[in-house]
């Protein structure tokens, strides 16, 4: 018997088999062989969405939730990566982009971001124009409530700007990006220049030590005159006019759009004196923000107590509902709520806060949710007196308005599943809309409940807007029919006495009672005037609908009012005001981190270059009395007089010993600089445009440049970088290591495999933020692509005693020592003290890393193969201890403390260790 009649088959079914052998098997080569990918860890990649400097963001569902989430990949060479993660997973807050999960891949950085659809806040400007002073004192207080939390746990963002704001699906302002972030708590005075140029502090312009947590409030001062005026309030097209004005002009506060209230605040918040900016608490306590402002700043505060003491954890009742399922499901909870309070942005860490998200929704979804039109049919009825004509319905709409007392509108109408009312429903059925803020989020976490007591209360009523306006979904549904039949009866209603019965309606009070200082909730402004899909649809569906339009178009007029009231009390038509920013130009900008090295070890330029232009620049302002009477020069307005001197030299040093006061308005030295002989004719600076420009600005960690690359750059700091060898990268003076503010927690690289340093302070420093669209694109530098970074380097933490601000300079301090020194990662009894996770990296780690007391991230050369996909270590929980500084500097890795050491924003970052092996 042959071969194949063994198998029974015949010769053409053997080579029918080997084709299908040969394709699938081939299908499976070019899967491998594909650069696109498809999958990363639980992600499916769906579709690409946007592009940062060092990676795309693509739009990705978590496989095993359904979940969308946002996947931002990026460069492992990019050091900013490193500090995004180490400070973005110790966040947890609603306004705050929530990180799920990390995933380190043999080149790239993956962060599974929460998705929000709504954009940025730059574009949400863009397409309005202006957006209306509620919603503006709405979401800056969310914005602000964010910026307050991370104030609260001693961060700075350092690159607040509209672009780093998303919009969630409800609106909700969320704080994004915090790839310039470091904590503020052992070093209050920074001196790295980062951020965004019209968005920058005249501190920082004029390269002064700063104050972190005063320049977020100059920024956060920047973007409410930007979203109150569709403007920003200092711009220009040339960087170093933009530069001059912030340091010399206040903003031009004759717009509309500026209350009293608003004005006062912009007024403190611009303040070109650091020292008279409010915090963040005192800004959320403005009156220009209230109710808002109050209610964040409580819910904060309240989010803050419970992270802090840590007991609330898993102690809601949505999460020992959650952990109950999941051990039923036979998963590990033990690992879970161990990845969860180590912060290990893990995948499950990951799974847990997308389950979470999605027991909210799912109970959203499941509550029955009862329309505010039929509350105002009801009314209607209610205050309906029974008559001959209808009387033979009244049975009906009886027994109908009782069930909506009991059951779900979706059960009444039999438009959803049919989910038979549970207790809680029913409660909440009877319950008013005032009780919709109680399905709260588990961490206490909503501030955004309190305000979305509106929000629910409006979505409510958008979301019954497709019944209303459409055909009745069930045609031959009586309700409906018996309804519309009434309505009909009862023209005058709508006709005539429909504002005054709206106004009486169950709706209309809810509205006013939930929002008593407001006259229109935030997601009816923007359904109704920014979507336009009020007025604008033809109203010709079910007679019902008139009564949700008249509601509906009172809302959208009062929006509309509320957007225009400025401009009539200017007597300007709200058309005139609107067309006056009908033609946004947009630019962007990249924004800027340079390091003080820079100006310690080369260069010098940078300063030298704006600082010098700006004082060339003052000769032609002092020609114009209009200028020189409307630019008070502000006591900090000082500048070195010694950058003259260094302006053109290639390694001097830039000293900053020597200040001016502007006010003795001395004659610039030009030197024969290449900017001086421009500058004088570049700079016409005319007094307040009328008109100013919405920019878009890209973020940029400017740290050191040839004048070649300068000289071809246009971005804003480009032109104030500093010389620096960009092949390669010499190990950093280790004398060079003191009064600097770093960059990145502990980044060094192996010394001798890479050639490079990932330095920022050392480095060419890749711009943060680059074009899609009108975004441009950074130019890699050629070097980074040639780097040999092995494939097996690793991302670890790393144990340190080293107190940056100790006498030992850190990188001189042997690492061996250091590691010795707190070997608490081989002892275990010491590890159960310190709640050390030993599951971290223990395959690479070479050395004693775990309970550390200082979070280094270091690229190693591990001697084990690398795999694919790393263990991401967990985050510090520093932020329960901050308010602890005894503990903070002496805790352990369990008690949420580090090490003062660990700044994130440390000086070494970057630094090729020596001793580091
Ligand atoms: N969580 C998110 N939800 C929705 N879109 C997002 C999210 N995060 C980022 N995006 C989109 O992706 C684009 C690029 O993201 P992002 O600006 O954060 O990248 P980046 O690497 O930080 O850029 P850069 O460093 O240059 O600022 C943005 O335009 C933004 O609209």
């Amino acid at each position: 018997m042959s071969k194949a009649a063994t198998i029974g088959t015949t010769k053409a079914e053997q080579n029918n088999i080997r084709a299908i052998i040969g394709s699938s098997y081939n299908k499976l080569y070019s899967q491998f062989q594909s650069d696109d990918l498809t999958e990363v860890g639980n992600y499916k990649i769906l579709d690409p969405i946007g592009e940062g400097s060092f990676g795309k963001v693509y739009l990705a569902c978590h496989k095993l939730t359904h979940r969308k989430v946002v996947l931002k990949t990026s460069d492992k060479k990019d050091p900013n990566i490193v500090r995004e993660v180490f400070y973005h997973r110790q966040f947890n807050y609603p306004h705050i982009t929530r990180l799920y999960e990390v995933i380190v891949t043999e080149n790239k950085v993956w962060m599974a971001l929460e998705y929000c659809p709504g954009k940025e806040l730059y574009d949400h400007l863009l397409k309005m124009k202006r957006i209306p002073i509620n919603q503006c004192v709405e979401l800056f207080s969310q914005i602000c409530g964010a910026v307050y939390y991370t104030h609260s746990l001693n961060c700075v963002h350092r690159d607040l700007k509209l672009e780093n704001i998303l919009l969630d699906k409800n609106g909700r302002a969320k704080l994004t990006d915090f790839g310039f972030t470091r904590e503020c708590m052992t070093k209050s005075l920074l001196e790295t220049v980062c951020g965004t140029t019209v968005y920058m502090a005249p501190e920082i312009t004029e390269r002064k030590v700063y104050d972190g947590f005063k320049i977020d409030v100059w920024a956060l001062g920047v973007i409410l005159y930007t979203i109150m005026t569709g403007s920003m309030p200092f711009d220009e097209d040339d960087q170093t006019k933009v530069k001059w004005k912030i340091i010399n002009e206040m903003p031009d506060f004759s717009s509309d759009a500026i209350t009293e209230d608003a004005r006062d605040l912009l007024t403190r918040l611009l303040s070109k004196n650091p020292a008279e900016r409010p915090s963040v608490k005192e800004i959320l306590s403005h009156p220009f923000l209230q109710p808002f402002g109050q209610t964040i700043l409580q819910e904060t505060d309240s989010i803050l107590l419970k992270q802090r003491d840590g007991t609330m954890r898993f102690h809601s009742k949505k999460e020992r509902r959650l952990l109950k399922m999941l051990r039923r499901s036979g998963f590990d909870i033990r690992a879970i709520k161990n990845s969860v309070i180590k912060r290990k942005c893990d995948n499950l860490s990951g799974l847990w806060f997308l389950l979470l998200d999605q027991q909210g929704t799912h109970e959203h979804m499941l509550k029955p949710r009862r329309t505010r039109s039929i509350l105002s049919v009801r009314k209607v009825f209610d205050n309906q007196k029974p008559n001959e004509e209808n009387s033979h319905e009244d049975g009906i709409i009886k027994s109908t308005l009782e069930l909506t007392k009991v059951g779900s509108v979706g059960k009444l109408l039999g438009q959803q599943e049919n989910i038979p009312p549970s207790s809680s429903e029913k409660k909440r059925d009877n319950a008013t809309f005032d009780d919709k803020g109680s399905h709260a989020d588990t961490m206490g976490v909503s501030s955004v409940l309190l305000n979305s007591k509106t929000h629910d209360q409006s979505q409510l009523r958008m979301s019954s807007m497709p019944l209303m306006r459409t055909e009745s979904p069930r045609k031959n549904n009586n309700i409906f029919k018996r309804v519309s039949d009434f309505f009909k009866t009862k023209k005058h209603i709508n006709q005539v006495g429909m504002t005054d019965e709206f106004k009486g309606s169950d709706t209309y009070q809810a509205d006013m009672d939930a929002s008593p200082n407001r006259s229109i909730s935030f997601a009816t402004l923007k359904k109704a005037t920014f979507d336009e899909t009020v007025s604008e649809k033809p109203k010709k569906s079910s007679p019902l609908k008139s009564n949700a339009d008249v509601k509906l178009d009172k809302k959208a007029a009062d929006a509309q009012k509320s957007t225009l009231v400025s401009s009539s009390a200017k007597g300007t038509s709200g058309k005139e005001d609107l067309a006056f920013y009908d033609q946004p130009i947009v630019k962007r900008f990249k924004s800027t981190t340079s390091s003080e090295n820079s100006r310690q070890v080369s260069g010098g330029t940078y300063d030298v270059d704006s600082l010098h232009i700006i004082r060339s620049s003052y000769s032609d302002i002092k020609a114009s009395p209009k200028l020189s009477q409307s630019r008070p020069l502000s006591n900090t307005s000082q500048f070195s007089n010694d950058t003259n001197t260094s302006d053109y030299s290639t390694d001097g040093n830039l000293t900053f010993g020597n200040s001016f006061d502007s006010s003795a308005r001395p004659t610039p030295k030009h030197n024969g600089s290449q900017y001086s002989l421009n500058s004088n004719s570049d700079l016409n600076i005319k007094p307040t445009s009328s008109r100013r420009y919405l920019r878009r600005n890209l973020s940029v960690q400017s740290e050191a440049s040839t004048t070649s690359e300068r000289s071809s750059r246009t971005d804003s700091f480009y032109d104030i970088t500093t010389t620096t060898n960009l092949v390669k990268q010499p190990f950093r003076d280790k004398s060079s290591t003191t009064n600097r503010d770093s960059v990145l927690p502990h980044f060094s690289t192996q010394k001798g495999v890479n050639g490079w340093s990932t330095s920022p302070k050392n480095s060419y420093m890749l711009p943060r933020r680059s074009s899609l669209g009108r975004r441009r694109r950074a130019k890699k530098p050629s070097f980074l692509n040639n780097s040999q970074h092995g494939p097996d380097d690793v991302i670890r933490e790393e144990s340190s005693s080293v107190d940056e601000d100790s006498d030992v300079p850190q990188q001189n301090f042997p690492m061996n020592v250091a590691k010795r020194t707190l070997s608490a990662g081989n002892d275990p009894v010491q590890n159960a003290t310190l709640g050390v996770d030993n599951d971290v990296d223990n395959a690479d780690n070479q050395s004693p890393v775990n309970g550390v007391l200082r979070h280094s991230f270091s690229f190693h050369k591990s001697t084990s193969p690398s795999p694919k996909l790393r263990n991401f270590s967990e985050g510090s929980q520093w932020t329960a201890f901050h308010n602890d500084s005894k503990s903070f500097m002496t805790g352990t890795e369990d008690d949420g403390s580090i090490s003062n050491a660990d700044n994130g924003d440390n000086e070494d970052n970057g630094d090729i260790d020596e001793n580091d092996e």
